[in-house]
């Protein structure tokens, strides 16, 4: 009997979450969505788990929103994973998150090139491990002519470093006489950031109830909808996506006008 009933739970919510997707593909999806994918250790701490099991729950969890992301039309999903000030964390846990990549691309590149997603990085490369970039930048090969969702990994990433590098090549092709001060707008400053591919965020969702930036996107985030939740990332499921795109369609958005 129990078994019948949990059956039909399944049954029922599945049906549920696909009405939910239905709904939410009757209205505009934000183009950019971002996540700060917070509260891994804490997931693992609630259960006497060592911090790196939260990681690797985490890691399975961004399969399963980058899946539902694709099938609801987002164009770019970046996912903040790891920050330039991550490396003050114990040797062995950065040790283990830097082994991810790899273990994420062996079991889901091929789901991620048959379902027409599109690999990106940004970030500091030259303090990652050999090994992990050499997983992405596979990836990121192999996924090049995708047109599908752009799957950006923010890793080794920081906001000011972000900016300050961008002011100082702005500065050099001042010197250079390749841009003079009348040409420097926030577009063509826009274009010397790390993002210079990617429209703007239109909406930061972060995990865990923690409510802060971290160092993240400043820049890019400067006319978004934040949407935060308490649910720790590797308790992230489709319907709490659902609940942020919902939140999101719902609001109106006047960047700064009336
Ligand atoms: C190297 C930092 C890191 C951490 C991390 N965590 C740990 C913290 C956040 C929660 C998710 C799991 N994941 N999960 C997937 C990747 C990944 C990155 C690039 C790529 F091409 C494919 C997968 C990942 N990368």
């Amino acid at each position: 009997m129990l078994n019948k009933i949990k059956i039909w739970k399944n049954q029922n919510n599945s049906s549920t979450l696909r009405d939910k997707i239905e709904e939410i593909k009757k209205l505009p999806v934000p183009e950019h969505v971002a996540i700060i994918m917070d509260g891994n250790g804490r997931w693992a701490k609630k259960r006497a788990l060592p911090r790196v099991a939260g990681h690797h729950e985490g890691m399975k969890v961004v399969r399963k929103t980058t899946m539902l992301a694709n099938e609801l039309g987002i164009k770019t999903l970046t996912l903040y994973a790891f920050s330039t000030e991550n490396w003050k964390r114990p040797k062995n846990e950065i040790d283990f998150i830097m082994k991810l990549p790899e273990e994420f691309l062996d079991t889901f590149l091929p789901e991620l090139v048959e379902n027409n997603v599109q690999v990106k990085m940004m970030g500091y490369k030259d303090q990652l491990p050999v090994h992990t970039l050499n997983a992405i930048e596979k990836a990121i090969n192999e996924t090049k002519d995708n047109t599908g969702l752009v799957l950006n990994f923010a890793l080794n990433y920081g906001s000011r470093a972000e900016i300050i590098d961008a002011v100082k090549e702005v500065l050099i092709d001042y010197k250079s006489g390749i841009i003079d001060e009348k040409d420097l707008d926030e577009e063509t400053f826009s274009s010397y950031l790390m993002t210079s591919d990617f429209s703007d965020p239109d909406l930061l969702i972060r995990t865990s109830g923690e409510i802060r930036l971290s160092n993240f996107m400043l820049w890019q985030l400067a006319y978004s909808e934040f949407w935060f939740t308490d649910v720790l990332w590797p308790d992230f499921r489709e319907e709490h996506l659902l609940d942020a795109i919902e939140s999101f369609q719902k609001r109106q958005r006047r960047f700064g006008g009336i």
